[in-house]
């Protein structure tokens, strides 16, 4: 089974497990959801359920309309029953680093808005500590004009080195969907807590939002090369 497949089995097990009749439901971003969506398509048809989507990117918002499903907002569905997301490595215990694909802004609106926050990945993202496997370091989103004094402010206060993002199909840097930038903090402590880090560098003129998902991941399903589903809650 390849990885593909590996995400391909957690996303229909989240699905089927959290996504019922009547909800409202939360749609992330990135790769995996990509089954996610296909796999909720599917049971809309055949059990012709009733689902709103509220997205949390353009990629997201693009997914719900190909799949013909219901598009909400968070003007008219504040109130989010469950959302399922990617995630670009969780630890023991269940903290995220998540924006590999940029999204995170509105990833962590819609996860603050959502009862629940379910995590469908591959086996490669389970880690005891953040760092372990995923090495592109924690996605901060900033206000383009102050991220070289923001880019000093998190290297004095915690060491590492940070990098503006660069796009791959266009010269300079990647603009998120939110107009922004992102700076990819390789950090080098890995026991920091993590908490008291993200309150630390959301309080930074100019920060926007950053990646860590601190207490805010109900369960997360790893989908294994050998088809098998390994649940954390
Ligand atoms: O910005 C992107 C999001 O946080 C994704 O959910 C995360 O990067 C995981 O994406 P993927 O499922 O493609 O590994």
């Amino acid at each position: 089974m390849s990885l593909e497949q590996a995400k391909q089995v957690a996303a229909s097990r989240a699905v089927d497990e959290f996504v019922t009749n009547n909800c409202i439901f939360g749609v992330g971003s990135g790769s995996t959801v990509v089954y996610a969506v296909q796999r909720l398509a599917e049971r809309v048809e055949t059990e012709n359920l009733k689902v709103t989507c509220i997205p949390t990117s353009f990629q997201a918002k693009q997914l719900i309309v190909k799949h013909n499903l219901v598009l909400g907002e968070l003007d008219t569905n504040p109130e989010i029953d469950v959302t399922i997301d990617g995630a670009d490595e969780v630890d023991s215990n269940l903290t995220l680093i998540k924006g590999g694909g940029g999204c995170l802004l509105q990833e962590k609106i819609v996860a603050s808005c959502s009862k629940k926050l379910i995590v469908i990945a591959d086996y490669t993202k389970d880690s005891a500590k953040l760092g372990d496997r995923y090495k592109k370091g924690i996605p901060i989103e900033v206000v383009p004009m102050a991220y070289v004094p923001i880019r000093n402010k998190i290297a004095a206060l915690y060491g590492g080195e940070l990098k503006l993002r660069s796009a791959v199909a266009k010269a300079g840097p990647v603009v998120t969907d939110n107009g922004n930038f992102i700076l990819d903090w390789l950090f080098t402590n890995q026991d920091l807590d993590w908490e008291t880090v993200d309150r630390n560098i959301k309080m930074i003129p100019g920060v926007v939002e950053t990646g860590l998902f601190v207490k805010m991941c109900h369960k997360a399903y790893f989908g294994h090369p050998e088809g098998n589903v390994v649940e954390r809650s």
